[in-house]
């Protein structure tokens, strides 16, 4: 544990030392889980937000973006469930004055048994060797089994009491566990209470006709609202997809993990249209679609998993989350729903038009399932930052800290370093980077001996190092130093677009995903 926390301490103190993340108004002490993204974590995001808009837009015919606005009608809200549902139970330790979910204190309790059950099979694996077998020990060892049933009967008591909005048991069940609070150790608690997560903000000048608004929760219902414009007007057929990026707000009662949960954030969602009754093969369909995308990305399959929910929320009839490897364990990175006709159905009720597709074919209208995709661009960007943020014992018995960016996110593609700061050096290396510029984000670093020029490129997730030396000016070749590898190659200053392109462009990178 102890190791986790400071490696993520790590992320987070890289991404504000290399101008990846900063505290949101950090002059006036920050606000709590708000952040900006500096000079390079703007250019990862916007090469995270392109490298999906691509896999989603541009390589699905059947599938167009829109950009809706973040103020909606407020009936809106009605219509999805928001303004009843979109809440959390929250509980405050009287003691310590902190507030916490009441939901994750038990769902933390049932992980500390999952916990044990894992010590169990490590152990086991390591008694019984080759002829371990995981699926029959957990099945039949005895203290196993008893930890399952207990970790099990607790979520379902949990579910059904959140279902049934029975709060008063949710918080029998907080006693009866013997939860503490974490930062003092008393079991001193309120009341559970359910918190309403939408900020609410007015729109007009004057008292008497402003008007109460939201700010959105979630992108999702700017695309549902303009289903049938699209439709129309891009003569759309179905199954078709509408997709969108922009910012979401939720006033998350426990905003904490830095990127990982914030209170203005920006999520990817990709809604897509299909005829009732097919759900089940495009929810599997875009399941193994969105996990190609990820894993295009080269970090690793063993950092993802899938985990199907047993409890879906009102508006879903399967759900499952492409879960990542987080510094803290694996967390949910992506929501892939089955939301069945819920919100058109919703939004034909409450505006009272019509928002059914007719079927040309069939010669039959009927208002279209809908499968979506969800992921948060930052939390995205956690999990590409912090994979890639790696230290490493070199030969020479030093470490180097590198931040092994997957290159085609990576903010700068290349650096451009004169050996010296005179000789005709600098003139030639800004002459390179005359060329570069238009093709790709290169910057230009003097300063330092070369060695520290590329141990500061190689932490700021640069791909290239194109080093100019004296014998550049007699034969026009320059060093080439790869990020990864560190290995060096003498090339002709006219490889390298070549050389840089072959690495970076999208196109090589989205092809994995076939
Ligand atoms: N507060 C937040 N900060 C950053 N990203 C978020 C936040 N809430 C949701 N997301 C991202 O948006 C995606 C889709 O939103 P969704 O409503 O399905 O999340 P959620 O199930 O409420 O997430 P969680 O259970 O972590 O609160 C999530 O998978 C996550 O990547």
């Amino acid at each position: 544990m102890a190791k986790q926390e400071d490696d993520f301490k790590k992320v987070i103190s890289h991404a504000k030392e290399y101008g990846y993340v900063f505290q949101s108004s950090e002059i006036y002490d920050g606000l709590s889980a708000v952040y900006d993204y500096a000079q390079n974590g703007a250019e990862l995001k916007k090469n995270i937000r392109e490298y999906w808009w691509k896999a989603m837009v541009q390589l699905n015919e059947n599938i167009v973006g829109i950009d809706a606005a973040i103020f909606m009608h407020p009936t809106t809200w009605k219509a999805s469930g928001h303004v009843d549902a979109f809440s959390d139970p929250l509980i405050d330790n009287k003691d310590s004055k902190k507030r916490y979910r009441a939901d994750v204190l038990v769902e933390d309790y049932v992980a500390k048994i999952e916990g044990k059950i894992e010590k169990e099979v490590d152990k086991a694996a390591k008694r019984f060797g080759d002829s371990f077998d995981k699926a029959q020990f957990l099945n039949t060892n005895q203290r196993v089994v008893e930890y399952q049933e207990r970790a099990t009967s607790i979520l379902k008591r949990l579910g059904k009491s959140l279902e049934n909005e029975d709060l008063d048991d949710v918080k029998r069940l907080i006693e009866e566990l013997e939860i503490a609070c974490p930062m003092s150790g008393s079991k001193n608690w309120t009341d559970v209470k359910q918190f309403n997560l939408m900020f609410g903000t007015k729109l007009g000048a004057t008292t008497e006709t402003a008007m109460d608004l939201y700010l959105r929760p979630e992108t999702a219902q700017g695309i549902f609202v303009n289903f049938l414009n699209v439709q129309k007007t891009g003569r759309m057929k179905i199954p078709f997809g509408i997709a969108q990026t922009g910012k979401a707000f939720r006033n998350e009662i426990v905003a904490r993990q830095f990127i990982f949960r914030m209170r203005e954030f920006e999520q990817m969602e990709m809604q897509f249209f299909i005829k009732p009754g097919t759900q089940q093969e495009w929810y599997e369909k875009w399941k193994d679609m969105r996990m190609k995308w990820h894993l295009s990305l080269g970090m690793g399959e063993e950092n993802y998993r899938f985990h199907d929910h047993e409890k879906l929320a009102h508006y879903a009839d399967a759900a499952a989350d492409i879960e990542f490897r987080f510094p803290f364990g694996f967390k949910e990175l992506e929501g892939i729903h089955s939301r069945t006709d819920f919100d058109l159905s919703a939004h034909e009720k409450f505006s009272g038009k019509k928002l059914q597709y007719f079927d040309n074919d069939t010669r039959e209208s009927y208002v279209p399932y809908v499968i979506e995709t969800s992921i948060g661009l930052d939390r995205m960007f956690l999990a590409v930052f912090s994979k890639a943020l790696q230290e490493e014992e070199l030969e020479n018995g030093t470490t180097r800290t590198v931040l092994r960016l997957p290159s085609v996110l990576a903010p700068n593609k290349a650096a451009v370093l004169p050996l010296v700061k005179k000789d005709g050096l600098p003139e030639v290396a800004r002459k390179i980077i005359d060329d570069l510029k238009w093709d790709f984000n290169v910057t230009y670093d003097e300063k330092d001996a070369v060695g520290r020029r590329y141990r500061r490129q190689d932490a700021n997730g640069t791909p290239f190092c194109i080093t100019v030396d004296h014998q550049t000016l007699e034969d026009e070749t320059v060093t080439i130093r790869h990020r990864d590898t560190m290995e060096q190659q003498r090339v002709a200053i006219s490889e390298l677009k070549g050389i840089i392109h072959q690495e970076v462009d999208m196109k090589s990178w989205l092809m994995k995903m076939a």
